[in-house]
């Protein structure tokens, strides 16, 4: 492992613990390695961050997460209100703990089995020493009786382990992607040890009410817990599992976007500027089609490709006055499920473009690569009708992201019922990506919705949106976890207090 420049981190024993800790796989910076052999960090601000830095800095706040690269140690880093502690992780443990155990084996198992998952004991053995580093520097970074807020499925031990090592401290975990039926978790053969590992939470959050179910009913058949009976419902009436003389939260808290804040910059001159110039580079359609995902087998990128294929083929739509692009930001390039399905959509993406472009005008634009925030935002507003096509998918974020981009009340939204984000956009073109014929005439409606109604549409889609963001998200589950029994000191957070009890 190679130290990052000692200027620029501090040794874990000189720094003041704090009272709200984030613990998650990734750092929300990235080192990047230059190629003269140095290190630079690059900010990578999510939605989790944007929603989190608030009360991070205002509590003195840490985030424990690994740096993006392997065989690297970055050490403590100190900003001015928020410490980020690194968990070195090296190739060995990568490739075992992020690409097997948490991508070749949760990540299929969670999403409905769609690959078959891979389970190997050499990756579950790296999965739970890897939980072990995350959970002995979520020990050093917290203040006695701090707070602290597990993220994921790749820390599905740390809950545990963080109680046993620090019996003080208030803990939760939320779940980014979806909590599996009951029949599909049981294939799993560490099964009890995850459902044990989880409840060392006070508070255990899922985006759906369904997923959160699943998993009270497993917390009583698994590890023998007394569990109560009613339904869960969102930001209300949380499950309640027995665990000796704890009593562990369950409840439903489905994540949103910083919507205010991508409402207002989409409605700045120059993302409506480029929004026009994209429009003019590509030939200037009726109607473009739009797609941004991870390139990720959930996504459903080749469900829309099929179905754009067959309207194509029946003459549904004209290829001289419709466009495609599909953004794919490279993900996991070394998972062989990954590598098998970027050929596919590769393969599908030229079949189109050789029996339907013409000479500098192809119908499947595909660019395969991270594209800037501004740039993305300018292709939301310049955007007729949306692709949201995944087989499953905890949330979705990019729907409500291109919602809120839509202040012109335009576009239409052609959303997957297999994803978190369904629940809340019951007005989009609902459509179950495994019915071909339904996602080909959800797509045509799209295509040729009125004005008028598209735009009454927009308006409630955006009405949901921008009332739940991420923000009221982050406050319904830490006021939930506040008010859970084990809760320390409260924390500060700005503005009107969640829902959740
Ligand atoms: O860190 P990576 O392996 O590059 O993957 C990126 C993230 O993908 C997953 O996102 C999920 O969380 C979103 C926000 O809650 C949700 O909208 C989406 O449906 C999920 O797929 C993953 O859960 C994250 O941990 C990854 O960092
Ligand atoms: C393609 C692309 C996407 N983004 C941003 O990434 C996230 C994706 O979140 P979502 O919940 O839809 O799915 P996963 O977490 O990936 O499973 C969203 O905020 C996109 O705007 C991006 O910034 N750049 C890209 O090229």
């Amino acid at each position: 492992m190679t130290a990052v420049d000692a200027d620029a981190t501090e040794d874990s024993e000189s720094i003041t613990p704090s009272d709200f800790v984030v613990v998650a796989n990734r750092l929300p910076v990235d080192l990047e390695r230059l190629p003269d052999g140095t290190t630079r960090w690059k900010r990578s601000p999510g939605g989790l961050v944007t929603a989190l830095e608030p009360i991070l800095r205002s509590n003195h706040g840490a985030w424990v997460g690994w740096a993006g690269v392997a065989d690297v140690d970055a050490g403590v880093i100190v900003e001015d209100d928020l410490t980020l502690y690194s968990v070195p992780l090296s190739t060995e443990e990568i490739a075992d703990y992020y690409e097997g155990f948490s991508n070749a084996t949760l990540w299929p198992l969670y999403h409905d089995v769609i690959v078959r998952p891979e389970y190997r004991r050499e990756w579950w053995n790296v999965y739970v020493e890897v939980n072990r580093r995350f959970a002995e520097e979520a020990a050093k970074a917290a203040a006695p009786n701090a707070t602290v807020w597990i993220q994921d499925y790749q820390l599905q031990l740390v809950p545990k382990m963080l109680r046993m090592l620090r019996p003080d401290l208030t803990i939760g975990f939320f779940l980014h992607i979806p909590f599996p039926p009951v029949e599909l978790f049981m294939q799993m053969p560490w099964r009890t040890e995850i459902v044990e590992g989880l409840l060392g939470a006070d508070l255990i959050g899922f985006h759906l009410p369904g997923g959160a179910q699943n998993f009270l009913y497993l917390a009583g058949r698994l590890a023998g817990h007394q569990t109560s009976r009613g339904n869960i419902g969102v930001r209300s009436k949380l499950g309640v599992v027995q665990v000796g003389f704890r009593s562990v939260r369950v409840g439903a808290f489905p994540i949103s976007i910083a919507s205010g804040e991508l409402d207002e910059q989409s409605r700045s001159k120059s993302i409506r500027d480029r929004a026009k110039a994209i429009r003019k580079e590509l030939g200037n359609p009726d109607k473009i089609l739009l797609g941004v995902d991870r390139l990720d087998y959930t996504k459903g990128i080749d469900v829309r490709l099929d179905a754009l294929n067959e309207l194509l083929v029946d003459g549904r739509v004209d290829p001289s006055r419709t466009v495609m692009v599909q953004l794919a930001t490279p993900s996991r390039e070394r998972v062989e499920s990954y590598v098998h399905m970027r050929g596919e959509i590769e393969r599908m993406v030229s079949r189109i473009n050789g029996e339907y472009a013409e000479v500098g005008r192809p119908v499947v634009h595909y660019i395969h690569r991270p594209v800037p925030r501004e740039e993305l935002i300018a292709f939301f507003v310049a955007a007729d009708v949306m692709l949201v096509t995944p087989l499953r998918d905890g949330m979705n974020l990019v729907a409500k992201e291109y919602v809120a981009c839509r202040s012109d009340l335009g576009g239409s939204l052609v959303l997957s019922e297999f994803t978190g984000a369904a629940a809340e956009l019951r007005q989009a073109f609902l459509c179950n990506p495994h019915d071909l014929e339904d996602v080909k005439d959800k797509m045509q409606a799209a295509i040729e919705q009125p004005r008028e109604t598209g735009r009454k549409t927009m308006r409630a889609l955006r009405r949901q949106v921008l009332t739940h963001d991420v923000d009221r998200w982050a406050r319904a589950f830490l006021d939930a976890l506040s008010h859970t029994g084990a809760a320390g000191p409260a924390l500060i957070t700005e503005g009107e207090s969640g829902t959740a009890g």
